[in-house]
This record gives C-alpha cells, sequence and structure tokens, in this order.
C-alpha cells in the first residue's frame, strides 16, 4: 500500500492512498487548506482569511508549515492561490504593525522571514494562481514564486513607499528576481500597483486568464514542464539562482528585525500607517 505520512496529523497518522477521491486533503487549518490531486502529486494551497487575506503571524505560520507539509508528502510542486474572489493577499497586516506589542511585533516579523525563506527556497516547484488583488505582502508572496498567472482586473504590486514606509532587501530581491532592474526601480520608488494588462506586459506575471479554475490549470502545465526533469539536479539549479538572496537574509535575520522595529515604531510611520489604515477603513465604508 502506498501510505503518506502527513506531519500535521501527527507523525503516527498514516493516510491510506487510493482510499481518497482525487483531489485529498494534506491539512487544513482555520486559515489555510492544502489539498493534492492523487493523479498529478500537486498541491494546491489556499489562503482563506476573510476579507482579505491580510498576512498576521497567524496566517503566515500556517503558510510556512503547508509548503514544509507539501515538502515533505513528496508533492510534485506547490500552487498558491486564494478563496477570495476579489483578493489574492492584502499584504501584511496592519493591526500587526499598527500601535503594536513589542514580542508579538518580533514574533510577526520572525515568521514572515522564515515563510520568505521557505517559499523562495521550496526545493518544489511553485506558482502562484493570483485570483485577486497583490500589494505589497501579497505581491511578496506571489514574486517568491517560479510562475504567477493572474486573473483580469486586478492589481499586483510592492506599495510600500505609497504607506510611507521602506521594502527591505530581500521584498526588492524577490521583485528583482521577476523584473528588470530599471522597472523594478521605477515600480518601488512610486509603490507602483500595477493593473493585470500591465503586469503581464512587464512580466511581473507570466500569464492572464479568465477563471480561477484556468489559473490552476496553467500553473499545473507549469509544474508539468519538470515532469521529465530529475528533481535534485532542478533543485540545486533552482538552489543556486537563489542562494545569495536567501543567504543575504539567513546572515542578517536579527539587524533585519531590528531594523524592522525600528522602523515601524518612529513616531513619522506609526502616524503614515495611521492615516493610511484610516483611509482605506473610510474608503470600504
Ligand atoms: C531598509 C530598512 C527597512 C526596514 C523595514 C521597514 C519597514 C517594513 C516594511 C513593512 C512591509 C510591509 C508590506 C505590507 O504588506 S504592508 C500592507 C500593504 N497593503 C495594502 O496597502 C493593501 C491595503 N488594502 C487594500 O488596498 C484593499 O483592502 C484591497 C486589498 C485592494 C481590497 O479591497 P476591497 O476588497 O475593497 O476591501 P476593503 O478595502 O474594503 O477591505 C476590507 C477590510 O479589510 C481591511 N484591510 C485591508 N487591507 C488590510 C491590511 N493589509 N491589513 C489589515 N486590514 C486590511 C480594510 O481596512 C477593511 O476593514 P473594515 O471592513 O474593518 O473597514
Amino acid at each position: 500500500m502506498n501510505i503518506i505520512r502527513s506531519a500535521r496529523f501527527g507523525a503516527s497518522t498514516l493516510i491510506p492512498k487510493n482510499c481518497w477521491s482525487v483531489v485529498r486533503s494534506i491539512s487544513s487549518t482555520e486559515l489555510t487548506k492544502l489539498e493534492v490531486n492523487d493523479k498529478t502529486g500537486i498541491a494546491v494551497l489556499t489562503l482563506n482569511r476573510p476579507p482579505v487575506n491580510s498576512l498576521n503571524l497567524e496566517l503566515l505560520t500556517d503558510i510556512r508549515n503547508s509548503i514544509k507539509d507539501a515538502e515533505s508528502n513528496k508533492c510534485r510542486g506547490l500552487i498558491l492561490t486564494s478563496s477570495s474572489n476579489s483578493v489574492f493577499s492584502a499584504g501584511l497586516d496592519f493591526l500587526e504593525m499598527y500601535q503594536p506589542k513589542e514580542e508579538r511585533l518580533k514574533s510577526f516579523w520572525t515568521a514572515l522571514q522564515s515563510t520568505w525563506m521557505t517559499l523562495y527556497g521550496s526545493k518544489i516547484p511553485t506558482a502562484a494562481a493570483i485570483n485577486g488583488h497583490a500589494p505589497a505582502g501579497g505581491c511578496l508572496l506571489a514574486t517568491s514564486c517560479e510562475y504567477r498567472v493572474m486573473l483580469p482586473k486586478f492589481t499586483i504590486g510592492l506599495n510600500e513607499t505609497l504607506i510611507g514606509i521602506v521594502a527591505p532587501n530581500w521584498f526588492m530581491n524577490s521583485y528583482l528576481n521577476v523584473l528588470p532592474r530599471r522597472v523594478a526601480e521605477l515600480a518601488l520608488t512610486q509603490g507602483k500597483m500595477f493593473t493585470t494588462a500591465e503586469a503581464q506586459q512587464v512580466g511581473l506575471v507570466d500569464d492572464v486568464v479568465n477563471t480561477k479554475e484556468e489559473a490552476i490549470a496553467k500553473c499545473e502545465e507549469f509544474i508539468g514542464l519538470f515532469k521529465k526533469i530529475n528533481p535534485y539536479a532542478r533543485a540545486l539549479t533552482k538552489q543556486q539562482f537563489r542562494i545569495n538572496h536567501l543567504q543575504e537574509l539567513e546572515q542578517n535575520r536579527e539587524q533585519d528585525l531590528q531594523a524592522f522595529i525600528a522602523a515601524i515604531t518612529n513616531p513619522s510611520t506609526q502616524a503614515a500607517m495611521g492615516a493610511y489604515l484610516e483611509n482605506l477603513k473610510k474608503r470600504s465604508k
């Protein structure tokens, strides 16, 4: 019998393969759902934190655990998507950063660092089915993957400067891994949010399709490209492309954390964030 061991069902829980329907849940929490297609071996991770999948400590932790679950279950690839019809992820949860408690702020940023390193450095092929807006941290998740497909009439980009904050190096590096340097610099300094069409034009997304189902199918097609490629050779090749960015953060984690805390707790950053949040709340009324 082909057995899959699910880390989050407990080390001793064995799930018999073939006793399940084609799509099978590997692990799920209140905030994420990780399902694998038994035929293709490709997993889909759905973010499910209504209304906008803003990334708080718990969601980040669940995303990281899910990536690790997909890897340890030897999935052939991982697709990130959202349960919302209009938002992929609204980026970092402002409530974690606005008037924060220091211990929670530290745990939050440390979880973001870990989640990024796990996703950006994952050995398995990764793809994002961007079925809604993807500002800031939402864009970071997407650009950390190897392939992106997006639905029309949404927006994506690193808009930090618009909020009065600075995207850390590793956010920029994820952007630079996808965009030409000049485009990245112009976009980052303006805090530009690209429409789907603009994103495709500059190469921020690889394809545009009309439905979430088509987006997942495109991601599966991308992951299928590696069917005949030795996974070990593939993973090492990907690692060589990304190792400098990963090491840069790994070796400077504490410094990066302290820079974040100093920047976020600065009264002028708090004032800018407060005004931005106020505006967001007014707009949503
Ligand atoms: C060199 C040294 C560097 C040191 C480091 C320094 C700084 C660190 C940098 C930190 C990096 C931060 C990156 C981020 O990710 S910041 C987050 C940026 N995100 C945004 O700007 C997105 C804001 N949201 C929107 O634009 C929209 O909500 C939307 C995503 C387009 C969706 O629009 P819509 O569907 O119309 O939904 P609403 O706008 O009505 O929102 C519903 C509800 O959700 C609240 N909300 C939205 N986004 C967030 C969020 N990111 N965090 C928390 N809450 C959010 C919104 O306020 C509404 O709430 P109410 O219903 O209660 O009003």
